[in-house]
């Protein structure tokens, strides 16, 4: 275990609302990743988009990343992020992983400058016992096949993000039904360039969670349980979140992709 490399799991979409499958994304990498020998995984985190997404259906953040919260509560590795939420706008994901890459590094730097202070008995102790918490982990992107294939859509995603995606950080990306993530790849130059980076995990138990179809079902008054935790309906029965009105909220968006690039003004650097 000692030479494995930490990591850590990203995973950015708009979790609206999160459901089971968005969890088992994060088990099925993680065994994914310990099989392969050379990592430890040794946190997940999931980034709601921001509301200026503008996706259809979008309810507010704070709903979004409250629920996230209490599904998450069963976990003792994966965490909910409100950074990327709490931002003035959208902003483009590769600017996610750059603001958590660069958290992780100030979180060992603190964590060397405090083992500095210790007694070199107490440092030798906890170095064997945490050596994966020492040394800078690598942070990759996690997501569903359909993610992945719309690195495709035109204007959707800048060329040289998806480069620092795929060649920077690195891709887990996890089966979905409809999509064909290694067909993807080895359309794209880019992508086959980088694919040593990329990682493709199978779900072997196919299922077919969708928030979407999570949504339609609350609304037409359709039980979700099993689906996403009860801890989950139970705030959105609370707080009738999902109803027809908010289904119609960014209705009639349909230049969204194209809009994400060409008015926003990003307070992010490129
Ligand atoms: O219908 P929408 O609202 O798009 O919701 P969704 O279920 O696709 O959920 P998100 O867009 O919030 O997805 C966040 C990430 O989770 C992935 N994901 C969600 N459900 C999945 C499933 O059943 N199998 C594989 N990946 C999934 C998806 O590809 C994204 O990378
Ligand atoms: N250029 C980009 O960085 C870019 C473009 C489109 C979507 N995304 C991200 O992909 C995710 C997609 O989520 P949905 O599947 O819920 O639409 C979101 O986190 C969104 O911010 C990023
Ligand atoms: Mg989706």
């Amino acid at each position: 275990m000692k030479s494995r490399i930490p990591l850590i799991l990203l995973a950015c979409g708009s979790f609206n609302p999160i459901t089971n499958m968005h969890m088992r994304l994060f088990e099925l990498a993680r065994d994914h990743l310990h099989q392969t020998g050379r990592y430890q995984v040794i946190e997940g985190i999931i980034s709601p988009v921001n509301d200026g997404y503008g996706k259809k259906g979008l309810v507010s953040a704070r709903h979004r990343v409250a629920m996230a919260k209490l599904a998450l509560g069963t976990s003792d590795w994966i965490r909910v992020d409100p950074w990327e939420s709490e931002q003035e706008t959208w902003i483009e994901t590769v600017k996610v992983l750059r603001h958590h890459y660069n958290e992780s590094l100030r979180l060992l730097q603190s964590k060397k400058e405090f083992m500095k202070n210790k007694r070199p008995i107490e440092r030798s102790a906890e170095d064997s016992l945490s050596y994966q918490y020492s040394v800078l982990p690598e942070l990759k992107l996690l997501c569903g096949a359909d993610f992945l294939q719309t690195f495709k859509t035109p204007n959707l995603w800048k060329e040289e993000h998806i480069t620092e995606v795929v060649e920077k950080f690195g891709l887990v990306c996890v089966s979905r039904a409809g999509s064909d993530p290694a067909q993807h790849i080895k359309e794209s130059e880019l992508l086959s360039k980088f694919q040593h980076n990329i990682f493709l995990v199978k779900e072997w138990i196919q299922n077919e969670i969708s928030a979407t179809q999570i949504r339609y079902a609350l609304c037409r008054g359709l039980s979700v349980k099993y689906l996403i935790p009860d801890s989950v309906i139970a705030y959105i029965t609370h707080h009738n979140i999902y109803t027809e009105e908010s289904e119609r909220k960014n209705e009639g968006d349909l230049l969204q992709p194209l809009k994400l690039h060409s008015s926003r003004v990003n307070p992010l650097n490129d």
